[in-house]
Order: C-alpha cells, then structure tokens, then sequence
C-alpha cells in the first residue's frame, strides 16, 4: 500500500486503512499529500502523466504486462526507487557537447523535464507517485486490465495535484482575499472554457520567470552543502547526468537558456500573439482607466514603468506592467495579475469535467483521502531518502 495515498475504497471491498495524521515535518508523520504544474494545456492535470497526448502517453506506459504501469529508468540503489526512463531521440538533447556525460535525456510527459534539475526532480517525484498506486489498485482489483489500472492511477494522480495546487499552493501566491473571488466550486459548468487564454500563457502566468532563484541549492541530510556544491542555475539545465552521478561533473554551460533574456522573450511573446496592452486589462479587471502615468499610482509604484520607458501609458508593456504591480499583502501578485489568476484557475476548475471534486469524479470516501494529499507527503514517499521536510512549503512558494 503506497502510503501516500488510502486507497479507501478502491477495491471490490472497503478496505481499513491507518490514516497518518501529520502536522510535524517528519516524514512518517505526514499525511497523504501535493504540487506546482506546468502551464499551456487545458485540464488542470499533471503534465507529468496525466495530461498528454495519446500518443505520448503509451510511450510512457510499460506495455509488457497488465499492470497500468509506467516505465521505470534506472534504480537508485539506496532507495530501491527508480527515475525516469530515458528518451530515446528529440525533441530535447541532453548531451550537448562531448566533455559531457553521455547521459541522455529522461522521458516524461511533458518535454520541459530536462529543462532544468529542479524541474526534472519534481517530474521524478510525480513519475514515482503513479506505480505503487498502480501495483496497489491491481491487488485489490486483479480483475481489472492494464488500462483501467493504468487510468484510475492516473486519474488518482491527477486528482492528488489538483488539490495540491488549489488547497494548498494558490492560496499562498493569491491570499484570501482572490480565494474568496474565485469562490467555492459548485460543479461543473459546462458554459465555461476551460482552456488557457492567451494572455495568461504569454504574460500573466509567466511571472513564474520572477521568482527564479540563481543558484540551485544541493543540501544533504543535515541540510548542508553537498561535496559537489550547490549548482549555479546555468549549469542546472538539461543536464540529467547530475541526477544520476551527484553533480560530480562539472558541466559546460548549456547554451540555450545562458544567453536567453527570458524577460525580452516575454515581451516579444507578447508582440507576437498580439496581447492588448495594459491598459485595457485595467479595464477588464475592473480597475480604474489610465490616461496619465499619474493614474497608476495605486497600484504600480515603480517609476521606470511609470514615466520614464514608455512615453504614454498606452504603450506600457503587460508582461513588465503585471511583475512591477505592487503586491496585495498577503499575497505574491499585483492586482491585474491576481485578477487573470483568478479568472484563469476558476475557468480551468470550473470548465472541467473530470475536476476531481465534480460529482461522480469519485466517491465521497475516496475525495476525503485525495483531500489529505499534500506535496510534503509526496516528497517523503517518492524522494530517494527524505527524512524530513517542511510539512507546509509556504516559505518556499513550491
Ligand atoms: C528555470 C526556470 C525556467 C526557465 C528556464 C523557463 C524558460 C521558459 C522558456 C524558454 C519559455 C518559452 C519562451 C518563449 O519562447 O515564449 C517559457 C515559457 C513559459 N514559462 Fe517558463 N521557465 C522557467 C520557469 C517557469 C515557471 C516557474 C513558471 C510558472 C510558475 C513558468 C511559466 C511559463 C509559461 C506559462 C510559459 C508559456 C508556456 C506556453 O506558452 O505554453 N516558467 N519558459
């Protein structure tokens, strides 16, 4: 039994299950548990597994047996746990130069897994959640085939990263006051577009690219440094071989993201999917209409934006405009970001029908286990040897 995760319910029979109660940072005191995603697709579903295409997605099922697994990579020894399966070709190269381990590439459900350490560590603790689920659901069904165990795994997986980032991550960048905006759910709606819109994948959600810290910190146990050091981010991108072999390599700079200005990208993206400019999402959020720079002052203090780079306010950037909003107390966002937060997470909440809390997604038992998920316990159960974490990642912004 994964101990992330009762899976009350799940068998023929109810099955009696210890449920761990968990308010310390031990790891075997924590509760079942959480995450941050990826962006860029519709229904709020871990791009880890869940939400890719066909295709992709029998690629990374094991397809030997039927069992409703995933493909495993190689086996961490102290741990008995295995990372990601290598990919076998494009679209990501991941041994760029010949003074570089050979390492290759890890396979998962979205491409963006290599892209930086961090990035592929979380895709590794996610990949890791789905087959002890999986092993379980097929012991207390072992009628079921591959697909249905492979499918309610995942649907289970789905379910554990939707409650994380709502319950537990949205409230910490958006505060009460935007959670109280976006409203309790009431079921699915079937009138609202659960898609994203454009300006929150070109702009708004991007303010991701802010909170980006320079230097990768590596600690062991007692929380310190490791031999191999803590990796300037640089060196951090598609380089999966640090996984593998600690960090003992020194790795050449990886080119692609080193001289990419991730905030002109921004812009430019902006320019090139024709997004209006600030202004108007002044007006679609409610705030009040801007003729004069003067007009900004309650809500972006920053003078550069405000006089001196753009002439007149009507050719304020969004992307720059939405990261200098001063902050709502409480919260990590300006006040026309949280409002396009609100509006995007409620549509992709509201406009999906296999939203875990939508009736019939699951019973009333199986929703209060999902419930109990949070990203502290999914680290302590798929991390290699995780003793100890911050049971509520607040400070962090995980
Ligand atoms: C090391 C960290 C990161 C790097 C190097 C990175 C890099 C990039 C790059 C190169 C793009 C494509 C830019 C373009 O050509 O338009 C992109 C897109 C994007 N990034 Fe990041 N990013 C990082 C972290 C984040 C975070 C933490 C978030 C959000 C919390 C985020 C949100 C987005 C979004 C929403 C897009 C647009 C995706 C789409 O259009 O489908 N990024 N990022």
């Amino acid at each position: 039994m994964p101990s992330s995760l009762s899976l009350l319910s799940y068998g023929r029979f109810y099955i009696p299950l210890i449920i761990l109660v968990a308010l310390l940072c031990i790891c075997s005191t924590l509760n079942s548990s959480f995450l941050t995603w990826e962006t860029g697709t519709a229904p709020s579903i871990p791009h880890e597994v869940s939400s890719v295409p066909c295709i992709m997605s029998e690629e990374l099922r094991d397809n030997t047996n039927e069992h409703g697994l995933l493909k495993e990579g190689l086996l961490v020894p102290s741990s008995g746990k295995h990372l990601l399966p290598f990919a076998t070709g494009p679209p990501t190269e991941c041994t760029r130069v010949e003074n570089e381990s050979f390492i290759p590439c890890f396979f998962a459900g979205d491409h963006r897994a290599n892209e930086q350490l961090g990035l592929t560590a979380m895709h590794t603790l996610w990949f890791r959640e789905h087959n002890p689920i999986a092993r379980a659901l097929l012991k207390m069904n072992p009628h079921w085939n591959g697909d249905i165990i492979y499918n309610e795994a995942r649907k289970i997986v789905g379910a554990q990263m939707q409650h994380n980032t709502y319950s537990h991550w949205l409230p910490k960048i958006l505060g009460d006051h935007a959670m109280k905006m976006m409203g309790d759910y009431k079921g699915y709606n079937p009138n609202v577009n659960a898609g994203i819109f454009n300006s929150f994948a070109t702009a708004a959600f991007r303010f991701g690219h802010t909170l980006i810290n320079p230097i990768l910190y590596r600690l062991n146990e007692t929380f310190g440094e490791i031999p191999q050091g803590h990796l300037p981010f640089h060196k951090a991108f598609f380089s999966p071989f640090q996984i593998i072999q600690e960090g003992g390599i020194d790795p050449l700079l990886r080119g692609l993201f080193v001289a990419l200005d991730l905030a002109a990208t921004n812009i430019q993206r902006g320019h090139d999917h024709g997004i209006p400019p600030y202004v108007d999402y002044r007006v679609f959020c409610n705030l009040t209409s801007v003729e004069k720079f003067e007009d900004l002052h309650n809500e972006i203090k920053e003078p550069k934006i405000r006089e001196k780079l753009y002439g007149t306010p009507l050719n304020i950037n969004f992307w720059p405009a939405l990261m200098v909003g001063d902050l709502i107390p409480g919260t990590r966002v300006g006040p026309t970001l949280m409002c396009l937060f609100v509006t995007q997470f409620q549509r992709l909440r509201d406009g999906d029908r296999f939203w875990y809390e939508n009736p019939g997604v699951f019973t009333m038992a199986q929703l209060s286990q999902l419930k109990q998920t949070s990203l502290a316990r999914v680290i302590c159960d798929n991390g290699d040897n995780i003793q100890q974490v911050q049971p509520d990642f607040k400070e962090t912004g995980l």
